[in-house]
């Protein structure tokens, strides 16, 4: 089996960001081991202390920040980080080759019950001659990410990456390296498997809801098939089951927030998580266009996603389409 090393030398990697790659693993090995260890570690439960989305942070959302922040930010090659945990971006080497966007715990409400959670990163070039510590390099579109992916802690951690040239995954062993388990992944076009929190059913746009009404018709409703449907709370998760066996994950806008766009994070959940569907062949999209399209304005901003099967999305998305043109005529 190959090692990560090998495996993106063999793809002509660039040197440098190779050497990134696997100083991003050092850390994601490390959060693995702290998860591993959970409560014999004294890791998990919830501090006192509230992130810049108004979040309570879990004692592991903070730890795997610091390890985040710690090894990245000790690289040469690393101009600066942004993370769902900290406020403002993070300055590294002024003359840093690359930005690191990421979420360094998705889905921290399964910390305590023992169910899977991850760590996303999008990885950008830093524009030159610039102040690291402010946003203003950092807000790149989706397009320009030079790298993106996760790492799921389930019952094996998983790196799922892609520099560009489709996804790839590679498993971790127990000497912590990680080698090549699914090469070129490629999302089936059609499925029969949707996730979204049905609880928030009634503050969706009608759009969202009829469509997701006529997915529960089933076999009976204009889809005229019947449907599955999954729901793990960790977007790492979900989009780690869509590029192993299809489906279509969407968090929609909801009005319990009606000002934000949507629930999730674009910069360290949205656009990696784009990056890796569009290379696997799927699509992602708030609903009306391209995530990876949408020019930030803001580290933190939220984003509507629905990504996966390609043929689903855009089932979806003529819902919407067909929203928007009654509303104009
Ligand atoms: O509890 P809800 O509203 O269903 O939300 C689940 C969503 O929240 C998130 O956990 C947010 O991520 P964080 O844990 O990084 O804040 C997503 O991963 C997931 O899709
Ligand atoms: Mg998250
Ligand atoms: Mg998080």
């Amino acid at each position: 089996m190959q090692l990560l090393s090998q495996f993106l030398r063999r793809n002509d990697t660039d040197e440098q960001l190779m050497d990134l790659i696997a100083t991003l693993m050092v850390a994601c090995k490390e959060i693995a081991l702290q998860l591993r260890e959970g409560a014999l570690a004294g890791v998990l439960g919830t501090t006192d202390i509230t992130n810049v989305q108004g979040e309570t942070q879990k004692k592991l959302d903070v730890i795997s920040n610091e390890i985040m922040k710690t090894v990245l930010l000790n690289h040469s090659l690393v101009a600066g980080v942004a993370s769902e945990e900290e406020s403002e971006s993070v300055p590294g080497n002024p003359d840093g080759r690359f930005l690191v966007v990421f979420d360094p715990l998705d889905g921290s409400s399964n910390i305590d019950i023992n169910v899977s959670v991850g760590t996303i990163f999008s990885i950008l070039e830093a524009p030159k001659d610039q102040d690291y510590s402010t946003e203003h390099p950092y807000l790149q579109s989706g397009r320009k990410q030079i790298a993106a992916g996760y790492v799921l802690y389930g019952p094996s951690a998983v790196l799922v990456l892609t520099t560009g040239k489709g996804v790839n995954m590679f498993t971790m062993s127990h000497t912590g390296d990680f080698l090549l388990t699914r090469e070129n992944v490629m999302i089936p076009e059609e499925t029969r498997e949707f996730a979204i929190n049905m609880s928030n059913h009634r503050f969706w746009e009608p759009a969202m809801r009829n469509y997701v009404d006529d997915l529960l018709l089933g076999a009976d409703g204009p889809r005229e098939k019947n449907y599955n449907m999954r729901w793990v709370a960790a977007m790492v998760a979900e989009v780690h089951r869509v590029l192993t066996r299809g489906g279509i994950f969407t968090y929609p806008w909801d009005a319990r927030s009606p000002k934000k766009p949507g629930k999730l994070r674009l910069m360290y959940e949205g656009n990696p998580m784009s990056m890796l569907i569009e290379q696997a062949g799927g699509l992602a999209t708030n609903c009306y266009s391209d995530i990876m399209d949408v020019e930030p304005d803001d580290i933190h901003e939220r984003v509507s996603v629905s990504l996966g099967s390609r043929k689903e999305v855009e089932a979806l998305m003529e819902y919407h389409a067909r929203v928007e043109s009654t509303k104009e005529a």
